[in-house]
Parts: C-alpha cells; structure tokens; sequence
C-alpha cells in the first residue's frame, strides 16, 4: 500500500489576470521508502503540487479546489483542517525548500531553531532540544557541530544552511520528505553532498521522497519512480528506468532528445522550442499539441487526456498520449 496517494488533484492561484490552475488533475503514489521524482519545465505545477500537500502556499493566493492527498494512517490532508494539518507538518511530512534563507529565521541561533521544532511537537527541556540539535546536526555531517548550535544563518554557507534545513526536516523523523529542488542554489559538490545525504536517510530509515529537480541526470542516479509534469498535469510516470530508457509521451521523448548525450550527472532540462501554454485558459485536448512534432488533428480536441498504459510498457508505466491509446486500440 502507498505511503501517499495523490488523486485528481486540482490547485488554483489567484492572479490579476485571472485563475490559473497550476495544478489540474495530477494523481500518483508514493511507496514507503521509495524517491519519487517530479520533472518538468519551469511553471509546469510541480511546486505547487508539492506545496499542495500541506497547503504551504506562503503568502499565494491559492487553494486545494478538488481531489483528495491520503496519507497512510493519517488520512485526506486535503480535508484537514488547518489545526490538524500543523500537527502533520513535520511530524509526518517534511518540507525542504530550494532557498534554505527562506526557511530560516535570520535572528535565531540554529540551535534554538532546530530545539524549537523538537518542542513544537513534543516535551523536552531547553537543554534536552539542544542536545537533540546538536545530534541532528552530527546526523546531517555538519562540521563542528557545538560551534554552529550558537551561529546565526547568515554566518554559514549556502550548503551548511541547506544541512541545517535538512537537519530540521529531520528532527521528528517524518515517514515522507519533500524536497523541492533542494540543490538548486548550490554547487555541484555541494549538491551531490545533499542528494547522498537524502539517500542515506531513505536507506537508513526507510524515509520516502518526493523530489522536484531540472536534473534527469538526478533522476536517474538516486530516484526509484517518477512523474514529468506539462501544463500542470502529469504526463508520464512509472519507474526511473523505464521512463528513461523507453520515453512514451512525446513531451518526455523531445527532452531527452534535447539532452546533447546520454542521461548523466548534470543533465539539467533543455528548453524544447516553443514555450508552455498559459494555465489561466489552457488550449483543449492535449496541452502539448501545439508543440508536439507528432500531433494530428484530434490531439487539440476534447478534455485533456488522462494517464494509461500502453499493451508492452512495463507494469507501472503509463502516458498521456492519446496517439498511444489509438495505436493500440487499432492493434
Ligand atoms: N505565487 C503565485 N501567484 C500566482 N500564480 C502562481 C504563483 N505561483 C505559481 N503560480 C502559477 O502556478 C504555475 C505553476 O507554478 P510552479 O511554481 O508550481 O511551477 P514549477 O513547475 O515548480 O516551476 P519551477 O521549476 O520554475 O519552480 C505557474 O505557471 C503560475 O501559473
């Protein structure tokens, strides 16, 4: 049984220029222990898909519209009530943000920082959260952990504060962390340090992940299963190996055509030519249409496509490509 299933999901921003639906029908599990992965071009909806799940909007106008998020044990966080939700918050799932400043407070100590999370959800005195911090940051291989308790986030680097954040997430040991382009910021041996720290965590632990990357080269060294996003809905998914080495929805085969070799380390995402639909008045059909080489008339009709398998993809792997579904219907 998954540990979080995601269906029909539907999330709205209020914007000047009208309602955007950045997320629009987007359904998928995650297993326990399992790295899930979510790609995508930049404004497809995996942010706010992520964000849906414990509706952390910050200061965004948005709002869960329709569809339900089970968390094993827990239930429909799309249901809960805000109280409710605070206590899932970290708790059970954690969220890890790409800038480590934003999750920071700039005029506390990190030791008091991490001690108050601790305290947030359980009894435990000022020097017991101390030592708790101090552990969380030997956890996460911060170096001099007893002198970094006492600084504040400015006096670190970029990728000691993301250890910190890491180190947060950590401290109530959540079943599920979601990390949203973590690395982003960071340089490459920095960001390979926090992706093997993430992975360690899941193998020691058994912590499942959702990552958000621009990184297929990631994708394929630390994920188990992923989904790629259009338009805000998923277009394809299934597991890393089978999505990679047998791409079945044009969008997932034209950016892998666009990397310059095979997928490896630093396979950041190429921009395809032509730029994503508009989320506020999306085009009908499939939204990849009008830059699909492959696309026929009734691609651009009717109701978006949903996710199904084709006769010979392996268990799990599915695709949104109505071009699919025909082809094998006629088989
Ligand atoms: N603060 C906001 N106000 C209004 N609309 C927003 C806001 N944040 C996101 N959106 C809408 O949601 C869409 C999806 O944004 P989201 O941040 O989820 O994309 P993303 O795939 O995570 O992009 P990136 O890779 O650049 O982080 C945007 O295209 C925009 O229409």
């Amino acid at each position: 049984m998954s540990l979080l299933s995601v269906r029909d999901l539907v999330t709205e921003f209020q914007s000047p220029s009208g309602t955007a639906r950045a997320v629009d029908g987007v359904s998928f599990d995650v297993n326990p222990g399992e790295i899930f992965g979510i790609v995508g071009e930049s404004g497809c909806g995996k942010s706010a898909t992520c964000r849906s799940i414990l509706r952390l909007f910050g200061g965004a106008s948005a709002q869960v519209a329709s569809g339900q998020i089970m968390l094993k044990e827990t239930g429909d966080l799309a249901r809960m009530h805000e109280r409710e939700l605070a206590q899932v918050r970290g708790r059970d799932v954690a969220f890890i943000f790409q800038d480590p400043l934003s999750a920071l407070n700039p005029t506390m100590r990190i030791g008091k920082q991490i001690g108050e999370v601790i305290r947030r959800h359980r009894k435990a005195s000022r020097a017991e959260a101390r030592e708790a911090a101090l552990q969380l940051l030997r956890d996460v291989h911060v170096t001099s952990p007893e002198r970094r308790l006492d600084a504040y986030p400015h006096e670190l680097s970029g990728g000691l504060r993301q250890r910190v954040v890491i180190a947060m997430a950590l401290a109530l040991r959540p079943r599920l962390i979601i990390a949203d382009e973590p690395t982003t910021a960071l340089d490459v041996t920095v960001q390979d340090q926090i992706l093997r720290l993430l992975k360690e965590r899941r193998d020691s632990l058994g912590t499942s992940i959702i990552l958000v990357t621009h990184d297929l080269g990631v994708v394929s060294q630390i994920c188990d299963r992923m989904a790629v996003m259009y338009a805000g809905r998923v277009v394809e998914t299934g597991a890393v190996r089978d999505v990679l080495d047998a791409p079945s929805h044009p969008y997932t085969q034209a950016l892998l055509a666009a990397l310059p070799g095979q997928v490896s380390r630093d396979s950041q995402l190429i921009p395809i030519k032509g730029a994503p639909p508009s989320l506020i008045d999306p085009p009908a059909g499939c939204r990849f249409a009008p830059r699909c080489a492959l696309a026929q008339p009734q691609c651009a009709i009717g109701a978006a496509p949903g996710l199904h398998s084709r006769p010979a993809a392996a268990e799990g792997h599915f695709d949104a490509c109505i071009l699919n579904e025909v082809s094998h219907a006629a088989a």
